[in-house]
């Protein structure tokens, strides 16, 4: 979700595995020049999903590399596909509350930009957590833990993981 580390979370994990790390968000306005909102902007949410998903597409190819993806590219059966496929997907699973907390003064998140943030929020999480939840591999509570305690969970996950 929005919110839930994913950026912050994900640069951190890769440092400590010594992968290269990788926001499909910030990939996408370094190929495009603009920032998120504006694509939103000029090109509807539509727009921005078409060009998410090609961005997915080229990331997923690569090897070695600790990906962040935007909240909503669940939303796309094609991009929950080449995620669940080409990549080992963990859910950081943080409360809509959270979520509020930690997003309320963020202007650069299109779509929580409406009157009413925590509400918008709340609707996001109902129909999406069941899709993370088809897409993961693991799924780790990240409600109050630090960005630094999270590695650590994942770490391990990712060690249990391995060893199966
Ligand atoms: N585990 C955490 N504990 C507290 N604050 C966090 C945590 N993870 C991220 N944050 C903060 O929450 C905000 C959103 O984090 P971000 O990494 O951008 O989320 P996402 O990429 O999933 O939307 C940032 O201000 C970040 O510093
Ligand atoms: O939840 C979403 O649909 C979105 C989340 C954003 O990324 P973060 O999850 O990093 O905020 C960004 O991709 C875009 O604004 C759409
Ligand atoms: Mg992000």
């Amino acid at each position: 979700m929005p919110g839930s580390g994913k950026t912050t979370v994900g640069r951190e994990l890769a440092k400590r595995l010594g992968r290269r790390f990788v926001d499909c968000d910030h990939e996408l306005e370094a190929r495009t020049g603009v920032k998120i909102p504006t694509i939103f902007e000029i090109e509807g949410e539509e727009g921005f999903r078409r060009r998410e998903t090609q961005t997915l597409e080229a990331l997923t190819e690569e090897s070695d590399l600790v990906l962040a993806t935007g909240g909503g590219a669940v939303t796309r059966a094609e991009n929950r596909s080449l995620l669940a496929e080409r990549g080992v997907v963990i859910y950081l699973n943080v409360t809509p509350q959270v979520l509020w907390e930690r997003t309320r003064h963020d202007r650069t998140r299109p779509l929580l930009q409406v009157p009413d943030p925590k509400g918008r929020l709340q609707e996001l999480y109902v129909a999406r957590d069941p899709l993370y939840r088809e897409v993961a591999h693991v799924v780790v509570e990240g409600g109050r833990g630090t960005p630094h305690a999270m590695v650590r969970t994942i770490e391990k996950e990712l060690q249990t993981l391995c060893a199966l």
